[in-house]
């Protein structure tokens, strides 16, 4: 609460307080300044109650390719478990609110009614609040996930939850902008921590640890209050879409192909899989393939992928595949099936099938080994690896990566790729 007469600092509110988030949205909130920020948790409390105690800061480590530079980013000012929607229903109804970032990962859109599970179920709950606040200002959702068109993702997540009041009321309160993210931000460790602690002055419990590459991309279509954040480096544009294949192919793609044959091939990190020269030739035959699904001048793409190749080399940022490969199902259909598809089928991009099949291996074998595998799908997951006869087994599995693909063509291009 503001004092009498004063007029209240903006606020912002971000849902999904994980690694990413703490690296790259919210330090580009904390660098634009002048805005304070509300955070809830996306499943589990603990950050939440990590953050509170040591009073919403902590330490971002920028760890280049020699040095690390350490930052405390202090623009938090309250952080709430998920399930606590009292909180998110007050605080969305506030006037001063005119901004909601996400950072929920792939599988947080999935669509549904019941807050308990759903984040834009929760959303629908607490704009339902600020209409019945009389709030006039529209308010921006933005998403910051790996997604094809994540605004409208979450558009659609948001109204398929929404009361029909409120749905009437949403075109002219809310704005839902795609955006284009890019930080690569492995799991903080101990060794972090203790640096970041060390740094600050603080027992800092929320280290996160990044690269000093960082960008971000926003569709221009906010008609509320937003941050400055191209004070802080990211570009506001009429058209995200390009920004998001081009990154999505060829950063995000080149990262799930190397996640499954890296460690196939015996590795753990991903400079040690780009290091691997059977490894790196086989990811640059999925660049190829992206490649030509994108519309962008040939001079640009090559800078763009020989800046990744150095950015994946960086040794000490200690990447693990182990990250990566969470919830391939997901991120098959965002990163390698569409360029699969655009190529015209599985034997027109022998690099694609050769990722799928990756994959296919690579949780069969961590399956049996005794593993769950982390995904969305896991049971279904599971079940399939169990199957005995090969046929069976890539058939049920290519079938849990939905129809952008015919499954039965993908299928049959995975299981003669292995021939
Ligand atoms: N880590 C990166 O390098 C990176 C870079 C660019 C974009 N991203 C995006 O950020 C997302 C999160 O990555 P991270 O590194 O912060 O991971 P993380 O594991 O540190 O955090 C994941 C966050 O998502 C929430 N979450 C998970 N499942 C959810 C669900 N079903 N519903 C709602 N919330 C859920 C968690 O509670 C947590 O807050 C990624 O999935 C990706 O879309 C990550
Ligand atoms: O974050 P995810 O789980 O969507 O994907 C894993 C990585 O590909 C991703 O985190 C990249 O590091 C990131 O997208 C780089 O900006």
């Amino acid at each position: 609460m503001s004092p009498a007469g004063t007029v209240p600092r903006p606020r912002l509110v971000h849902l999904g307080i994980g690694a990413f988030a703490r690296a790259h949205t919210l330090a580009y909130t904390a660098r634009a300044g002048g805005w304070d920020v509300t955070a809830f948790t996306g499943r589990t409390p603990t950050i939440a109650q990590t953050l509170t105690a040591q009073g919403g800061r902590y330490g971002l480590v920028v760890r280049g390719p020699e040095t690390d530079e350490v930052e405390e980013i202090a623009v938090i000012d309250e952080a709430f478990p998920a399930e606590d929607l009292r909180a998110l229903r007050r605080v969305i109804a506030d006037p001063a609110t005119a901004v909601v970032t996400l950072t929920i990962t792939e599988k947080g859109y999935a669509a549904g009614s019941d807050p308990a599970a759903s984040a834009p179920a929760r959303l629908a709950l607490a704009l339902r609040a600020r209409r019945e606040a009389g709030v006039e200002e529209p308010i921006a959702l933005v998403s910051c996930d790996n997604l094809v068109g994540n605004g409208e993702v979450l558009r659609r997540a948001v109204l398929a939850a929404l009361d029909a009041g409120t749905r009437d009321w949403f075109d002219a309160h809310v704005d839902v902008v795609s955006t284009m993210v890019d930080r690569i931000t492995p799991v903080a460790g101990e060794e972090e921590m203790a640096l970041a602690s060390t740094r600050l002055g603080f027992h800092d419990r929320a280290t996160v640890v990044t690269e000093p590459f960082h960008e971000w991309v926003l569709e221009d279509s906010f008609r509320g209050r937003r941050p400055a954040w191209e004070a802080a480096g990211a570009q506001l544009t009429g058209d995200v879409a390009l920004h998001e294949r081009r990154k999505l192919r060829l950063l995000n793609g080149a990262h799930t192909f190397l996640a499954y044959a890296g460690q196939l091939a015996g590795h753990e990190r991903v400079d040690q899989a780009v290091a691997d020269p059977a490894v790196r030739a086989a990811m640059e035959e999925v660049w190829a393939e992206a490649r030509a699904t994108l519309d962008l001048p040939e001079a640009e793409l090559d800078e763009y992928t020989s800046a990744l190749l150095t950015r994946f080399r960086n040794p000490r940022l200690a990447d693990a595949l182990l990250r990566i490969a969470a919830d391939g199902s997901e991120k098959l259909r965002v990163r390698i099936l569409p360029v699969i598809a655009e190529r015209g089928g599985p034997g027109r991009s022998p690099a694609g099938v050769a990722a799928v099949r990756a994959w296919t291996d690579w949780v069969t074998a961590r399956s049996r080994a005794g593993h769950r595998i982390a995904d969305p799908r896991a049971e279904e997951i599971a079940a399939a690896a169990a199957l005995a006869e090969d046929g069976a087994r890539v058939r049920a599995l290519v079938a849990l990566l939905g129809e952008e693909t015919d499954p039965e063509a993908l299928a049959a291009a995975v299981l003669s790729a292995g021939a």
